[in-house]
């Protein structure tokens, strides 16, 4: 029976919910002691009613326990609505801060997360999992916690009235009450899958709000609203189809409860004329009964409606913990020690890579950057330039083989550590929803406004950000949805001369800039990359001709590797084809701007 109730969920939710109580158990138990006095008053009003029954309207006399019953009754009513006020206050209060360090933990558990977590979910799921998932799981516990005991106490106290009046009539109602909670039990598992689905379906509806969101530029491009309303209707269509599904399965509960207390009722009124007839029981001590017996099935009733949100709750709890007790595949190992600098050199030695075990996306790479040189990745689009640099920073692990920073496997220092010492500029840099301060200084949260021009001044943008009435304290919008891409890309350059990292890693970082800004950005760049290691992939072969290694990458395997003159040297080289191809097709441009300029000027009338 112990072993039975220590499995069972009720025992297993509030005990993974415990340590969140734990912080401010004195005042979750008083509001739950609280639920005490309030459920067994109700014993007050059932019990009143024998006296003034048997004495006002039986004997017709006026005793001064029948006087006091009317007052009685006013008075424990005042003083159980006092009481509820004060249990309701308490408990929002503890659940409250119980949501709030719930949310924390899973925002905090969020931010550890790899990034193949996030390329798994959907932001939608993450929504509603962390979110609504911990309202839920919180409101959800304690209300019905204290529902649960005032609802106890309460019938506690009203099956005292019954036995006090009759223990007869009170045997009747107790086995009628049994039969009224074994439905209860049946209807858990048969809701159990729809509960799950509505879920899915749920999340599936804030995603489809945050692509909206997101891609309405996309959307009204494409006259692409018609497909999205009639994919937003089919998750509502499935949403009102497991809505139905549910009401069909569970509705069913209230009534048979109902129904089952009728007969008990029935019963006992039956039985309780005979005794009455009998002199067994008095007027009064029936009335008496009879109402303790309605109000103990008040209770017992509702308990059936609040069913369906307590298997709400402990669902919601499971999913939450499911996301606390997933370890992050990406963390520090036990005896990681701190990257204190980076002295020496940065190796891939033999790495295989794939972001399905199924499908390798890099094969054997086998590279070495001495600290202080360039090394440009180039190579056909879908090759594996962007996998190489995000395996730097341990966005995910290598399957096979490894990377060494000074001979030291990145996996054996801290990640903090390891990222410090990387400042990277992404193709699609994200901008916060902030200034244009605040959005630099993730660079360096300490960084001075003198800091903060110096790094914009690196990367061209001061001329822009001056000429701005807010400056530093111009609001860019979410996403930096306020900037032009090109703007956005110098943002996350200065972001990252402003963290001054002894490695630099620039993925397409001048890829939304026009050739004017870029070679003015390029120059900056080349700032930013003296003394540092570097690893750069842009498809503009131009721009990487410096670099002090070029790498060349085809379908995850190295091609070749060398100089930019090395490489133009080589007979049949893939980059000097690439190099060419690209070369030609700028001249062709060229010149047909230089002819159309000059249509232009013989057009010019005299
Ligand atoms: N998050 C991901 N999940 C699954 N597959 C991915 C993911 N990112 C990239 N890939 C796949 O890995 C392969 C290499 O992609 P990668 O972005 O590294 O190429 P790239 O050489 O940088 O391409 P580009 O020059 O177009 O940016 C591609 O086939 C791509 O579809």
């Amino acid at each position: 029976m112990l072993e039975k109730l220590r499995n069972s969920p009720f025992y297993l939710n509030y005990k993974r919910m415990w340590p969140y109580v734990k912080p401010y158990w004195f005042r979750a138990l008083l509001a739950m002691w609280l639920c005490i006095p309030i459920g067994s008053l109700d014993a007050v009003i059932a019990l009143s009613l024998k006296p003034y029954m048997d004495m006002v309207l039986i004997e017709k006399s006026v005793g001064t326990s029948a006087w006091y019953a009317p007052l009685f009754i006013i008075g424990f009513t005042i003083g159980q609505g006092a009481l509820t006020y004060l249990a309701t206050y308490l408990n929002v209060w503890v659940g409250s801060h119980v949501t709030n360090d719930l949310k924390m933990s899973l925002y905090s558990k969020l931010l550890t997360f790899e990034t193949s977590f996030f390329d798994r979910q959907n932001s939608g799921d993450i929504v509603f999992r962390f979110n609504n998932d911990a309202d839920l799981a919180c409101s959800g516990l304690l209300s019905n916690l204290r529902l649960f005991l005032s609802r106890l106490f309460s019938s506690l106290s009203l099956i005292g009235v019954l036995f006090y009046n009759s223990w007869q009539l009170s045997l009747i109602a107790m086995i009628v009450l049994g039969c009224t909670f074994y439905p209860m039990t049946r209807v858990r598992n048969m809701i159990k899958t729809i509960m799950k689905q509505t879920v899915a379906s749920s999340s599936q509806t804030i995603t489809a709000y945050n692509e909206t969101f997101s891609g309405n530029r996309t959307i009204m491009a494409y006259n692409y609203q018609p497909q999205q309303k009639e994919k937003f209707s089919k998750i509502l269509a499935s949403l009102f189809r497991l809505n139905i599904k549910m009401t069909q399965r569970s509705s069913w509960l209230s009534p048979v409860m109902h129904i089952t207390a009728s007969f008990g009722i029935a019963a006992t009124i039956g039985y309780g004329s005979h005794l009455i007839l009998t002199n067994q029981l008095t007027p009064g001590g029936f009335v008496s009964f009879i109402s303790a017996l309605l109000m103990l099935y008040t209770p017992i009733k509702n308990l059936g409606n609040n069913f369906n949100s307590v298997q709400f709750s402990f669902m919601a709890i499971e999913r939450v913990f499911e996301i606390l007790d997933t370890p992050p595949a990406i963390r520090n190992k036990e005896n990681a020690t701190e990257l204190k600098s980076v002295n020496r050199d940065i190796e891939f030695r033999n790495v295989c890579f794939g972001y399905r075990p199924d499908v390798p996306v890099l094969k054997n790479i086998s590279l070495k950057a001495d600290v202080g040189q360039s090394i440009a990745l180039v190579g056909n689009s879908g090759g594996g330039k962007s996998t190489i640099v995000s395996l730097l920073p341990r966005f995910y692990d290598v399957d096979t083989g490894q990377i060494l920073i000074d001979g030291t496997d990145i996996r054996d220092v801290t990640l903090t550590s390891l990222r410090d010492k990387m400042a990277i500029v992404f193709q699609d840099n994200f901008l916060f929803a902030g200034t244009i301060r605040d959005n630099v200084r993730i660079g360096k949260p300490d960084a001075s406004d003198e800091e903060i021009w110096k790094a914009l001044d690196m990367a061209y943008l001061t001329d822009f950000v001056s000429s701005l009435a807010e400056g530093l304290d111009t609001y860019i919008g979410e996403r930096g949805i306020l900037l032009s891409g090109g703007q956005k890309q110098r943002v996350a350059i200065a972001r990252a001369f402003i963290k001054d990292a002894p490695i630099i890693i620039l993925d397409e970082a001048t890829s939304a800039l026009d050739n004017k800004s870029e070679a003015v950005v390029q120059k900056a760049i080349e700032n930013l990359m003296k003394n540092k290691t570097v690893f750069v992939i842009a498809h503009r072969l131009s721009t990487i001709r410096n670099a002090d290694r070029i790498v060349v990458i085809n379908e995850g395997e190295i091609m070749e590797t060398g100089s930019h003159e090395e490489l133009m040297n080589t007979e049949n080289g893939v980059y000097k084809a690439l190099y060419n191809a690209q070369f030609k097709s700028s001249e062709k441009k060229q010149e047909r701007k230089t002819e159309s300029d000059s249509i232009q000027i013989n057009d010019k009338p005299d």
